[in-house]
């Protein structure tokens, strides 16, 4: 009798966005819509080659709203001859809220708060910094990128937890099906987006997701079971020697 098959496997391939002018210049970032550096774009190219080197070729695209991960993709795009590509924007895959935090330098903030708080600002689960000034926050709410939003709906700060709360959805609702359809999904996102959705991937404790760093224009590869369960737990930078030492280099920002 023939087994009948099971879902095919899947590949899922995440990107953080290449430096920004924000990550040059060593400031919290979150939604504030910054440019690359033209060392960013670089980055973006880098990162497609190596794409093009493994054989790998998305046919369906995800980015934030903002224009430091739109650009990225357009660059990995051309780089890849699929310009052509549709792509799929999304408030969902924003970096997180950083609120009051965004725009200053990290160093300066460290300093303020101390290390421990400081780290915790940046990598526990549930600390909420201080909210987006009041001019600033009416200035998100009336971007007209987020019209569809409720204002109510713009957060003045998030949590780890929160984005999380938020990309979720968006798993479920837009990646997960374009896996299970066979799709190779490229996401081009933001560190926190993409700690968000490798926590939910790799289903990470709290502590897990402390230590987790996702550094810029690194291709992270994960092989998808058919259920979509990471073949290997953190998934594979296509670079991992660059990639490990970059990611330890996000880790030690404002230090
Ligand atoms: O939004 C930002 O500041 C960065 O892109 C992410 O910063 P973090 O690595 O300090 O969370």
């Amino acid at each position: 009798m023939s087994r009948t098959a099971g879902p095919a496997p899947a590949t899922l391939i995440l990107l953080r966005h290449g430096q920004s002018l924000a990550n040059a210049q060593g400031r919290f970032t979150g939604w504030t819509d910054v440019p690359l550096t033209p060392r960013g774009e670089d980055e973006a190219r880098t990162a497609a080659r190596l794409l093009v080197r493994d054989g790998l070729r998305p046919d369906a695209v995800h980015t934030s709203v903002l224009r430091r991960s739109i650009r990225t993709a357009d660059l990995v795009l051309a780089e890849l001859d699929r310009a052509w590509l549709p792509v799929l924007r999304t408030w969902r895959l924003n970096e997180r809220q950083y609120g009051a935090l965004a725009g200053r330098p990290k160093s300066e903030v460290r300093r303020e708060v101390g290390d421990d708080r400081y780290r915790e600002l940046r990598r526990s689960v549930t600390a909420r910094p201080a909210p987006s000034p009041p001019a600033e926050l009416a200035l998100l709410r009336a971007d007209p990128r987020y019209a569809r939003l409720r204002p109510d709906a713009i957060p003045p700060a998030e949590t780890f937890a929160d984005v999380v709360a938020r990309i979720t959805p968006y798993w479920t609702d837009e990646l997960a099906p374009a896996l299970r359809a066979g799709r190779t999904v490229l996401v081009v996102a933001h560190g926190n987006a993409l700690r968000a959705l490798i926590a939910v991937l790799d289903r990470l404790d709290d502590a897990a997701v402390e230590r987790l760093n996702v550094p810029t224009g690194a291709p992270l590869l994960y092989a998808l079971t058919g259920d979509l369960r990471p073949v290997a737990a953190g998934g594979r930078y296509l670079d991992p020697v660059t990639a490990h030492a970059a990611a330890a280099a996000v880790a030690a920002e404002g230090h």
